[in-house]
């Protein structure tokens, strides 16, 4: 795919169907798990439709891809839906654009550097451990919830200092707050969107309280908010108590339901490729019991493999969306201003010439350095806006493996349903019911 400036003579749209007046093809988007499969079958690599409002083309190419990650503010401009935009706040860094976005990244990132990193690891084994223990003195239970509450306490302890925030106040109002995220955004008492908003300013009375408290202390603190308050940028300027306050509500959900969904699809695929277990084993068997530090995760090859297959094969976030800001052009298409464009991570992962057989789980694809195709491989998007907290991710991911590795081992339960349910990330429907077992039991 080709992607350009628009040339003189107006190149076509791209084909598709908008289908209904206004709502367009929004249900069958959201109901049908193959929509993108079916359309790109029909119309090719690129396709239009109508999705809550809006003219939106689809696009699955690297070209296309790296299109979109390049000209990011030039020709497109991050957008979401009305609802998620009124409850992040109009402070999130998600929302921010041009200039302000620079400068407020570079600050947040303060947050996410090694050196940072490196000060999260033990908070992140004692939760392991403790969640790990109950989990074994369990034996059969309904894992993701279980994983829900795992990542959500690791956000709430390394990113403001909170112990068990899923068991606090904090941990109920993000609950009620996530769920209108992707909702119809009318705000009675009574919906979804109305009890979200409510919880947002609650949320963020509690999240004032934290940060006030940790200012007036004498020891900054350990986590990503000490670090937050203490960030300057280049005109030794701050960020500010309501800024704050939205920046952190946007990291304590950007990593939650992303990192839930990546986990339990890990622990699954595993559970379903016994001989990938038996490697994975094997090598932390060749580490033994070495600390766990950076340095350390980084020689763990195998799992590092394994990691990337799960993202690529089940990526927690399905696409992007961009508003078109100056008319373009992709393969030959013209996409006109005001039109919104997806870039779909999910269908890009799914390209037979770039990975074959690419609806199986095979690790071993990513073990050659030249597989890793920088546009075809974009689990965490790409370009001015990529993920934020990836490195926050993958550590957590790893360190979570690690510990269950060494020490547990897991069965699927017979009669659940494992298909994923996809919105708001995918995730086995029957919530991954299993038998978890600490290793010296068995
Ligand atoms: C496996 C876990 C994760 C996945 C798959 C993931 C994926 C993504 C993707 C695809 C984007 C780009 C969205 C776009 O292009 O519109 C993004 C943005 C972002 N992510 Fe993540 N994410 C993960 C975990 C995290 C964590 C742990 C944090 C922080 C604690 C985080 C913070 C952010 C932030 C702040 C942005 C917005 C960046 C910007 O607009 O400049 N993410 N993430």
């Amino acid at each position: 795919m080709s992607a350009s400036q628009p040339s003189a003579t107006p190149s076509p749209v791209p084909p598709g169907e908008f289908g209904l007046p206004v709502i367009g093809e929004t249900l069958s988007f959201f109901r049908d798990r193959n929509y993108a499969v079916k359309k790109h079958q029909k119309y090719g690599a690129i396709f239009k439709t109508r999705l809550l409002g809006n003219p939106t083309v689809f696009v699955k190419d690297h070209a296309a891809n790296q299109f979109v990650f390049s000209h990011e503010n030039q020709y497109f401009q991050v957008t979401w839906p009305p609802s998620t935009r009124a409850l992040l706040g109009p402070l999130s860094l998600a929302l921010q654009t041009g200039n302000v976005h620079q400068n407020r990244r570079k600050l947040l990132a303060q947050a996410f550097m090694p050196r940072a990193l490196s000060g999260y690891i033990d908070a992140v084994q004692t939760i392991t451990a403790q969640y790990s223990d109950r989990w074994a003195a369990q034996g059969n239970l309904t894992w993701y919830p279980e994983l829900r509450n795992y990542t959500l306490d690791v956000a709430c302890k390394l990113l403001v200092g909170l112990d068990q925030g899923s068991q606090t106040r904090l941990g109920q109002l993000f609950e009620t707050w996530c769920e209108g995220l992707f909702s119809i955004p009318l705000a009675l008492p009574w919906t979804r969107f109305g009890k979200a908003k409510r919880c947002r300013q609650l949320l963020l009375d509690e999240i004032e309280q934290t940060i006030v408290t940790r200012q007036q202390a004498s020891e900054p603190g350990q986590d990503a908010l000490s670090l937050l308050i203490q960030a300057r940028d280049d005109d030794g300027q701050g960020l500010s108590l309501e800024e704050l306050k939205d920046q952190i509500l946007l990291l304590l959900f950007a990593g939650h339901e992303t990192l839930t969904s990546a986990i339990a699809s890990y622990c699954l695929l595993i559970a379903q490729n016994p001989t990938v277990w038996d490697k994975l084993r094997a090598e932390q068997a060749a580490f033994a019991e070495a600390p766990l530090t950076l340095e350390t995760l980084k020689q763990m090859t195998y799992l590092d493999q394994v990691l990337r297959e799960v993202l690529r094969l089940v990526p927690p976030v399905g696409g992007g969306f961009r508003t078109v800001l100056q008319t373009c052009e992709l393969n030959g298409y013209q996409i006109p201003a005001g039109w919104t464009v997806l870039y779909e991570i999910n269908q890009t992962h799914l390209n037979p010439d770039v990975y074959p057989a690419a609806d199986t789980f095979q690790p071993d694809r990513f073990a050659d350095e030249a597989s890793r195709a920088k546009y075809s491989y974009i689990p965490f998007g790409g370009g001015i806006r990529e993920c934020l907290g990836k490195e926050f991710a993958r550590l957590e991911m790893k360190l979570f493996a690690v510990h269950l590795l060494r020490h547990y081992t897991w069965e699927l339960l017979p009669d659940q349903d494992l298909s994923l349910v996809t919105v708001p990330t995918p995730h086995p429907r029957d919530n991954l019911k299993v038998r978890f077992t600490a290793m010296s039991d068995r």
